[in-house]
């Protein structure tokens, strides 16, 4: 769940889009970049690090044009490095950035596709370079003098080639910007419009509609499963569905706790379906243990805020802030490594005793993945002198790996696979654990738009929409990915700038 971001203006983009970056930032914080366009040539600056330490004035400075890309990275393939931050860019044809949110499923093959038949070389081990070149030799099929048509009929042998999860923006050198979604819309991707007076209209694609927010953009809509958009140099917007077999399945782990909840998503908007959440969970909690002894309703800051708040509020039960997050911490589940991710969930949160000492209390997460965030919260709660703690999740419990752009690709490190509730509830020392039902996690997001009819529900049913995820891929996929084959060697520090010779500023 990296963010991206792609924006056509009338006026030099790089502050827009370094502030749309800064709003994404919640769905990557281990590297960021930006790619502009100008008269002819590109201009590059991504590294590893938050938004802030990427950036800096002499960089931005050189990020000329009224015309780029942004992206904010969390790694699902390859590995940390910088030189798999993005956005990528291939010479041919005429040149093309892009930036990429979600995950191929059939990477391997496409690999050797490329070399052995397209004759392209892929040079790390990123799926998202192959995304490009996939596009980029489609593209290429389509001769010279390229207009929108030609666009489409690339993304659609893109869709017929790439399986998987991918939201995507790209620039075409002197022809313009394009953006497309897998056939099954996993990954989120809107587009918005600003209009300024004497101007031609101005466009901004985002992973989420708080990017438009910021930037006075308004929300033209989603883009559909397997659609794209492209917008000429000379902001003409054409848009197409390039896939006879597209079905919207988005992911449903976005409206739990990837998203914002001030991002309308899929046409509904993140902070309700929360609310929902929390409603649903208050009557399970009624339903099944009617006779509670529950003091207080403590949340987990920052995600499971909104959905604690409607399960107090519906059980009759005070909601009372008990964890203080220091602001200076990221996201703990989006951090790379299990020391790190364990480290910072006791700098990140602090108990009050007040809220704690002898009560009942009921702690609220919106998930619980690996377990590392409730097992310390609720030795936590316990020190700080609660009488007995119960643990409730806003969601079910998360039993499979994510195979689309979250990454949790190894069965064994979620803490509910293969558990029955009553393990995981012992496990990580709860008097009491409540877990949603799927049924209401869903429910919760169709009362807000009755059009979502099915979601990408993998990591709490095993059930893989795209159809093509079998015990074989997995067990690839978790050798590759498990915590100790990843932190285990050492993350080459590339030379990935691009030559820039323009004047340099200090
Ligand atoms: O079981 P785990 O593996 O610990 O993962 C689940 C936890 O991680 C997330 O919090 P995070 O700190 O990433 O972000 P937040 O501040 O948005 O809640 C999520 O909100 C849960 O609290
Ligand atoms: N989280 C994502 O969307 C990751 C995008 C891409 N798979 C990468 O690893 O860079
Ligand atoms: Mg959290």
């Amino acid at each position: 769940m990296c963010g991206i971001v792609g924006l056509m203006g009338n006026s030099m983009v790089n502050q827009a889009l370094y502030d749309a970056l800064t709003v994404l930032q919640h769905r990557g914080q281990d590297a960021a970049g930006m790619m502009t366009w100008d008269d002819g040539r590109f201009f590059l600056r991504k590294s590893n690090g938050l938004v802030r330490d990427v950036f800096h004035t002499r960089h931005m400075k050189r990020l000329q044009g009224n015309i780029g890309i942004g992206h904010v990275r969390y790694p699902t393939a390859g590995s940390s490095s910088e030189a798999e931050s993005q956005p990528f860019y291939v010479n041919s044809p005429y040149g093309i950035t892009l930036v990429h949110n979600g995950n191929l499923t059939n990477s391997d093959q496409l690999v050797k596709e490329l070399f052995n038949t397209d004759l392209r070389h892929i040079n790390t081990r990123s799926d998202s370079e192959v995304l490009l070149n996939v596009f980029a030799h489609e593209l290429g099929k389509q001769g010279h003098r390229l207009d929108a048509e030609d666009v489409f009929d690339a993304v659609r042998r893109v869709h017929r080639r790439c399986r998987g999860g991918y939201a995507a923006v790209s620039i075409i050198s002197d022809l313009g910007m394009v953006a497309f979604r897998d056939i099954n819309g996993i990954r989120p991707v809107v587009v918005g419009k600003r209009c300024i007076e004497g101007g031609q209209p101005e466009y901004m694609i985002a992973s989420e509609s708080v990017a438009l927010d910021v930037a006075g953009f308004e929300l033209i809509r989603d883009l559909a499963p397997g659609e794209a958009v492209f917008i000429n140099n000379d902001r003409e917007m054409f848009m197409q569905q390039c896939s006879e077999s597209a079905r919207l399945r988005p992911c449903i782990f976005e409206y739990v706790y990837l998203a914002r909840p001030d991002s309308i998503m899929d046409g509904a908007n993140v902070y309700g379906t929360r609310m929902r959440m929390g409603q649903k969970l208050a009557l399970k909690v009624e339903r099944e243990w009617p006779d509670h002894d529950i003091d207080v309703v403590i949340p987990i800051p920052d995600t499971s805020r909104t959905a604690a708040l409607e399960l107090a509020q519906y059980l009759g039960v005070k909601y009372r802030e008990g964890f203080v997050k220091n602001r200076y911490i990221g996201r703990t589940f989006i951090m790379p490594g299990q020391t790190q991710r364990k480290k910072s969930v006791r700098q990140k949160l602090n108990a009050m005793d007040v809220e704690f000492d002898g009560k009942n209390v009921l702690l609220v997460d919106d998930s619980i993945v690996r377990g590392t965030t409730c097992q310390e919260i609720i030795q936590m709660a316990r020190e700080a002198g609660a009488k007995k703690v119960y643990f409730a999740s806003a969601a079910p419990a998360v039993r499979y790996p994510n195979v689309y752009g979250i990454d949790m690709p190894v069965a064994m490190e979620l803490i509910g696979h293969d558990r029955t509730d009553e393990e995981v509830c012992t496990l990580i020392g709860a008097d009491r654990l409540i877990y949603q039902d799927l049924e209401d996690l869903k429910d919760a997001c169709r009362e807000i738009n009755p059009a979502l009819e099915a979601f990408d529900c993998s990591v709490f049913d095993g059930q893989y929409v795209t159809g093509d995820i079998d015990g074989d891929y997995l067990a690839r996929l978790e050798a590759a990915r498990n915590d100790a084959a990843r932190h285990g060697g050492s993350v080459s520090s590339a030379v990935v700038e691009m030559h820039n010779d323009i004047e340099e500023v200090e």
